[in-house]
């Protein structure tokens, strides 16, 4: 038998609600119900439809999802190049809706580096390797001095394996050599965030491993919060979390952990899905379980003490 709450225990309850910390509090990354629509000649296309996403501060990530699904909208919005039409969304602490202009340029300079697929994008084809380094540190808010700079950006070449290549223009050097000098100048200003979309696009599958080893790097040796958007199957297969968006929201995640054979030390990698709960309890089965189950429009549900059981719809054979 449920008895009415108390006055006390409604009023303790509504001080409990206030005080649970906000949604991604702890995260570096945090979209919140982002939505993104554009408009062109009259038709409305809605790119991200409700985006729930938390990168906490170090993680190393993929993000997957077939073409359409609204990947680039959501690397443009994080990158401060776009702003989304509803939601919250923040990044170290910037509020990525309400910056000024000035906000936007100091947010794009100094807390986020980016590394795109077109190599010609990232570089500038009239500078060396370590002056293409050294430039965002000459444009930055702090004042570096021109042999800091320099040194840092040779520091950074040597990192990631390309300093024989300091003194040569991107047409001199190889494409996937171009990709680790781009993420040595996303990195120059020590972002907080590396975005990367589709960086290993244009490559073969050996040097696309290379590339994908620099940011493993960059992650490992700076600290480096790293999202990369990726069609390589490799390259998801590569990071300890890979979330796949559908129509504008995040459906599913694969967590991968590693796992060591008591008997005999043997290390091997277990992955395991999951779906995404948001907040409203709605939860995006993927299509390949519905479609193998008939599943649609409607389906039976269980609570059993320690999972929740989904089948297809019975109602017609009771
Ligand atoms: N500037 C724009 N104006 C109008 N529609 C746009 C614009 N940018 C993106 N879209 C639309 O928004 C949706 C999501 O596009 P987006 O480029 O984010 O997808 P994606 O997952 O990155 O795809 P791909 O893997 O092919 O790059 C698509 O339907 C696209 O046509």
């Amino acid at each position: 038998m449920t008895t009415d709450p108390t006055l006390t225990e409604l009023a303790n309850r509504v001080t409990e609600a206030r005080n649970r910390p906000a949604y991604g509090h702890d995260a570096l990354i945090t979209c919140d119900r982002v939505v993104r629509i554009f408009s062109t000649d009259g038709v409305e296309v809605q790119a991200l439809q409700g985006l729930d996403l938390l990168v906490r501060e170090g993680e190393l990530m993929a993000l997957v999802g077939a073409s359409g699904s609204g990947k680039s909208t959501l690397m443009n919005i994080l990158a401060g190049l776009d702003t989304p039409t509803a939601g919250a969304a923040r990044v170290a602490g910037r509020d990525l809706l309400t910056m000024t202009a000035k906000d936007r340029l100091a947010y794009r300079r100094d807390v986020v580096g980016f590394v795109w697929q077109q190599t010609s994008r990232n570089l500038l084809p009239y500078l060396t390797a370590a002056q293409n380094v050294a430039l965002p540190l000459s444009l930055s808010g702090a004042r570096v001095r021109r042999r800091t700079r320099t040194e840092r950006a040779l520091e950074l070449l040597e990192l990631l394996e390309v300093a024989d290549c300091r003194d040569r223009r991107p047409q001199q050097l190889s494409g996937g050599q171009q990709q680790r000098v781009a993420i040595a100048v996303a990195l120059a200003n020590s972002p907080a965030v590396l975005l990367a979309d589709e960086p290993t696009g244009e490559l073969d599958s050996h040097t696309a491993a290379q590339v994908f080893d620099a940011f493993r790097t960059a992650n490992e040796r700076l600290g480096t919060t790293i999202v990369i958007v990726t069609h390589d199957q490799a390259v998801a297969d590569e990071v300890r979390r890979t979330v796949a968006i559908r129509d504008g929201r995040t459906s599913t995640e694969v967590l991968r952990r590693s796992e060591i054979d008591a008997a005999t030390g043997h290390e091997t990698v277990v992955a395991r899905e999951y779906a995404m709960l948001d907040r409203a309890g709605r939860l995006q089965l993927p299509a390949e379980y519905t479609e193998a189950l008939g599943m649609r429009d409607r389906v039976a549900l269980e609570l059993e003490p320690d999972h929740i059981g989904v089948w297809p719809d019975d109602s017609q054979d009771r």
